[in-house]
């Protein structure tokens, strides 16, 4: 959470806070009066507690002032992030946190790293124009001969890059992705500057102004993966300014990086040279840059945009070619696709293996690199993941090196709303739209609708729920798969079609996909009794063990039925009737990636 929203909140509990931090003050008629952020007794520094102001403070001796967090800050001497993190435990609230994948990463060694040669200052100081004082604040040195940026966060290596003059760039492999630059921001800093690269960085701190720079330009995607590392540590910042090329990575960045950390909170500075380095060695005064930065905008909102912003869109919908994450079977890529901003619903009666198939599907699109997210109400973790590694393995009996293997290489890859129980629909969202946005995840899957905290026949908030997950996977483009289930008809013998999803009508008329998850009950019966009396299946009865009866594809109207056949032993389905189990993810595979 921001800083100021924290001190928002603080600012409606005041008369709790200023007791807290200065115990010896006495309230003064409206104000709250101590000697010093020090705590002693006295009149000097003086709080508000009524009104607008509640919570503003200000030092008449030592000139400072501020909001509730700042004040904080200063009675128990501490950074903002801490006192942001103490003032939330304070408030009892609880911050959104799914821990980063564990992911090891190496850490640049420091040896052969020495003072930055006289070339390199000479080069960055006349050449680039930086300032000798900044050079001092980024701590730049030099190694092996090559100019070394070193990435410090709280005083660590974590990562490092080096040029060589005048043009040749290199990096410690597996570094953590991070920002360049936190050794130059003040630990009080209210908001940041993010350049695409580190000499922009440093040309804006030698106008004056502190600044960070992503570690691998711009573009989107896993160029921009620092931000599941530095989510954390942004959070409490005020404005974040984005100041990228204004090419097309750079401005593909700038909407990836403020949709992810919050498009209210970003502003895009436009600047009259290509980058911040640029202005610096063309002249571009101090007042100029403060300039931009004060004119720097919000992105427009999602909703609004010209039509002249669809020109290539328009035309790539007359050449269009559906896109949408696939099923593990082949023979489904051109029938029917899971595509992002759209939400399926995966219905069924009891036991015809609904849980079964969307674990197949998930395990298939984590193994192949799609980040997944499961709310399994229907099982503990530990259950439905034991089962998805034993459909990844594709053998009965999986070595414990091998399930541990399956399980380190889903790092990253495949994350669990983890409750047990009914979990609350409210809760599952905000979950959703923090995965999303922290981890790009691409598949969020909910096992299923009525254990999101409804009574069975609330109808009403189901589809309320169906509507707001609809809205979500719309507006962050992403694909969510619901499980439901479907009312029992007369006869499991035949599929229940779309009006017995529980709930109907709203749910069915909301969603983009609608598949039946049907089992041939009457081939299991029939192949029965051909082993206990001989008497040979019928015709009429398909061979499938499972059918995905599409009843509803928004996007191209096509409404397959798709036959599968279930393995008993590995507990996949396989798409046809002489196909073998495989595994998802081979031992020698799962032992590299983990
Ligand atoms: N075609 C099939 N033939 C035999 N067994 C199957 C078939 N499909 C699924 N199963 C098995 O049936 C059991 C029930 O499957 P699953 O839990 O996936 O069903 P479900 O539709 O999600 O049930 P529920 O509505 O109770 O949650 C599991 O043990 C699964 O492995």
């Amino acid at each position: 959470m921001r800083a100021t929203e924290i001190a928002q909140r603080l600012s409606a509990q005041v008369d709790g806070v200023v007791r807290l931090l200065l115990p010896n003050g006495k309230r003064v008629g409206q104000e709250w009066r101590a000697g010093s952020a020090d705590g002693e007794t006295g009149q000097s520094l003086g709080v508000h507690l009524t009104g607008d102001k509640a919570g503003v403070w200000s030092d008449f001796s030592s000139g400072e002032g501020g909001d509730l967090v700042g004040l904080w800050m200063a009675c128990r001497k501490l950074s903002l992030r801490d006192a942001c993190k103490e003032a939330l435990d304070y408030l009892g609230i609880r911050e959104d946190r799914i821990d980063p994948p564990q992911k090891r990463f190496q850490r640049p060694t420091r040896e052969g790293v020495v003072r930055l040669h006289s070339e390199h200052a000479a080069w960055l100081t006349e050449t680039r124009r930086i300032a000798s004082s900044t050079i001092e604040a980024y701590r730049l040195a030099s190694r092996d001969g090559w100019l070394m940026f070193p990435y410090l966060r709280d005083d660590e290596l974590v990562a490092a890059k080096y040029r060589k003059l005048p043009k040749s760039f290199r990096q410690d492999a597996e570094c953590e992705p991070c920002l360049f630059g936190w050794q130059a921001i003040a630990e009080s800093a209210r908001c940041v500057i993010i350049t695409e690269g580190e000499l922009d960085a440093m040309a804006w701190h030698t106008y004056g102004f502190p600044t960070l720079s992503v570690p691998m330009g711009g573009g989107g995607g896993a160029k921009q993966g620092w931000i599941a590392t530095e989510f954390d540590r942004l959070a409490v910042y005020d404005t974040i300014y984005l100041s990228l090329d204004s090419d097309g990575p750079g401005q593909q960045a700038e909407r990836e990086i403020a949709e992810r950390l919050g498009r209210g909170r970003c502003r895009v500075v436009r600047l009259p040279h290509k980058d911040a380095n640029d202005c610096l060695m063309q002249g571009v005064s101090t007042v100029d840059m403060a300039a931009c930065l004060r004119d720097a905008r919000t992105l427009d909102p999602s909703e609004l945009k010209g039509a002249a912003d669809f020109e290539d869109a328009v035309w790539s919908e007359f050449t269009r070619v559906d896109d949408g994450l696939r099923l593990p079977w082949q023979k489904t890529h051109n029938l029917l696709l899971l595509r992002p901003g759209e939400t399926s619903i995966w219905a069924g009666v009891n036991g015809h293996g609904k849980s079964a198939v969307i674990s197949h599907v998930v395990a298939s699109m984590a193994t192949q690199d799609v980040p997944c997210c499961v709310a399994s109400m229907e099982f503990r973790t530990p259950v439905w993941l034991m089962r998805m590694a034993r459909q990844i393995a594709g053998t009965p009996n999986p070595t414990e090196a091998y399930i541990r293997a399956i399980i380190r290489a889903l790092k990253g890859k495949l994350w669990a709303f983890d409750v047990a129980g009914a979990a609350k629909a409210k809760r599952i969202l905000e979950v959703f739209r923090y995965a999303r946005r922290r981890y790009g995840i691409e598949l969020l899957v909910i096992d299923n609708l009525t254990k999101c905290g409804f009574a069975d026949d609330d109808y009403a908030g189901q589809k309320q729920f169906v509507e707001e997950l609809s809205d979500f996977a719309r507006l962050e483009g992403t694909h969510v798969a619901i499980v439901a289930h479907m009312r029992k008809v007369e006869s499991e013998d035949h599929p229940a079609g779309k009006m017995a999803v529980k709930g109907s009508g709203g749910i069915t008329d909301m969603v983009d996909t609608v598949i039946e998850v049907w089992r041939n009950k009457p081939l299991e019966r029939a192949q029965e009794a051909l082993e206990r009396t001989g008497t040979p299946i019928p015709d009429r009865i398909g061979s499938a063990s499972t059918y995905l009866n599409v009843l509803k594809q928004r996007a191209t109207g096509n409404e397959p039925s798709i036959a599968l056949w279930f393995d008993k032993s590995t507990t996949q389905f396989l798409a046809g009737s002489e196909h073998m189990p495989r595994s998802l993810l081979p031992l020698s595979l799962a032992c590299t990636a983990a």
